[in-house]
């Protein structure tokens, strides 16, 4: 079997792209794969942030056009990256890749908790400026658009005191060294989906499907697939504050959620064996403290 995978032109995308094929290869002998690289309209508009964007899934929809001719076989993702609403005729594999899914201070002027007050932290996301100020409300929050080695040297030019990523995007560029603090689900709740891979195929293509689901870890595709159910359940969007984690610890399903607007957020957290009685908790808290 040859596979053609398709990937954006990032380091990171590419990084990710390498990762599942070298993976892939190491499940059935004989297996090769080349990446093709697919130059988004998104890759290209990187001055404003990503909230005021169209939409999210700008970088997603022409890599669909190239599975649906038949130019790739699959697509790998940032699952964070990837609309709730999936559109006919596409399929996820279910997950069997998740880094480290948190948010993560990269600064080399200490921790969050001792940077000095007005420090300048720069985030892309809004989920992010929204529970840090929550934290910390003396310093100021600054959008950072760019690659994660151009957000980097934007740092390291004193633009910014201090930058949050996502650990898994640092770590996948063998840039790990660079965190200087991970912020735990209390602290900070990440994205949907966070560090988690995704890899998508045109649905007729059922074979391929069957085979790639046969190597999914059930465990965690069930805790991204709540995740992402708690960001369809809540109208999430780029335009408002929305994060979801859940991960199985001593038998039971444990979710962190946050959601909000520009004014708040409300958390939530939530344990159980079945993960979607955990999800409708967390739906159920989440709407009865912010709409009443
Ligand atoms: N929105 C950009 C993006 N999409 C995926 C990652 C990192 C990898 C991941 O979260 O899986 C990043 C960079 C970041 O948020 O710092």
């Amino acid at each position: 079997m040859h596979l053609k995978i398709g990937t954006r032109g990032s380091q990171l995308a590419l990084a990710q792209a390498t990762l599942v094929g070298e993976y892939l290869k190491k499940q059935q002998e004989g297996l090769t794969y080349e990446l093709v690289v697919i130059h988004t309209k998104g890759d290209r508009i990187l001055d404003r942030p990503l909230h005021q964007m169209m939409d999210k899934g700008l970088f997603v929809k022409e890599i669909e056009q190239q599975l649906a001719q038949g130019a790739i076989d699959l697509a790998v993702h940032s699952y964070k990256d990837v609309p709730s609403q999936v559109p006919e005729g596409f399929v996820f594999a279910p997950v069997f890749m998740r880094a480290d899914p948190f948010d993560v201070l990269v600064s080399k002027k200490g921790g969050f908790f001792s940077l000095p007050a007005g420090s300048v932290v720069g985030t892309g996301s809004f989920r992010r400026v929204m529970q840090l100020k929550a934290l910390r409300n003396d310093l100021v929050y600054k959008n950072v658009r760019g690659n994660i080695n151009s957000r980097l040297q934007k740092l390291d030019d004193g633009e910014y005191d201090a930058l949050v990523l996502a650990g898994a995007g640092l770590r996948r560029l063998g840039l790990e060294s660079r965190i200087t603090q991970t912020f735990d689900e209390s602290e900070c709740v990440p994205a949907c989906g966070q560090g988690a891979l995704a890899i998508e195929l045109c649905a007729s293509r059922t074979d391929l499907h069957a085979w790639l689901a046969g190597l999914a870890n059930p465990e965690l595709d069930r805790c991204v697939a709540m995740e992402r159910a708690f960001l369809t359940a809540l109208g999430g969007s780029c335009s408002i504050p929305i994060g979801a984690y859940m991960r199985k610890e001593g038998g039971r399903f444990h979710l962190f959620t946050v959601f909000g607007d520009e004014n708040r957020i409300v958390r939530t957290e939530n344990a159980d064996e079945d993960p979607q009685v955990a999800l409708a908790k967390a739906v159920a808290q989440s709407r009865e403290a912010f709409y009443g």
